[in-house]
């Protein structure tokens, strides 16, 4: 079965993460300051189209947490929108790829999942600290 294409992030360096991943068939070594990454494949919000999203691993139990930092930019990354509109979707994590139902974690269920992302890429902590918009945490089950 032709699987439809997925477009690749216009960010240089994102773009060059994600190849490495399609070409190598796994997400393993492909990291960000030492941690590791897996690749989502989102539905865009208003074209449809299939997008490669990596973001940082973050694991817990067979399920994992998605963060919408953007590097603690003030508005959320686009990407948010399309997991808002298509909530199921695809995550690879190695050479494993399984589908997965998203929903944003509030309270403290969120307090709970923030605490492992920030565990899991330090980072995230003082992205926090660069904007006043909380950054949105997204909990994936296993469909
Ligand atoms: C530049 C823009 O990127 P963005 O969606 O804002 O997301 C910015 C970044 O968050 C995104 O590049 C992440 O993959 C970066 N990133 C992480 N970003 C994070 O926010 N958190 C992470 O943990 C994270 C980890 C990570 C690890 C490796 C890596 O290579 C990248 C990583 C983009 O891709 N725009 C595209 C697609 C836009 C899009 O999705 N449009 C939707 C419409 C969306 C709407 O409703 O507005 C559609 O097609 O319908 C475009 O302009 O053509």
């Amino acid at each position: 079965m032709a699987s439809e294409s997925a477009e690749l992030s216009p960010t240089d360096w994102v773009q060059d993460q994600t190849k490495t991943i399609l070409e190598t068939g796994t997400t393993a070594g492909v990291e960000i300051l030492g941690s590791p990454v897996v690749l989502l494949t989102l539905r865009g919000a208003k074209t449809g189209k299939l997008r490669y999203t990596p973001v940082m691993r973050v694991e817990h139990g067979g399920s994992y947490a998605v963060v919408a930092s953007k590097g603690g930019a003030p508005e959320h990354p686009t990407w948010y929108y399309n997991i808002k509109a298509h909530p199921e979707f695809p995550l690879q994590d190695g050479t494993v790829t399984n589908e997965y139902v998203a929903r944003e974690a509030e309270g403290a269920e969120r307090a709970e999942w923030w605490a492992r992302a920030v565990e899991a890429y330090p980072p995230y902590a003082e992205y926090q600290t660069k904007t006043d918009r909380q950054i949105p945490v997204f909990v994936l089950d296993p469909k």
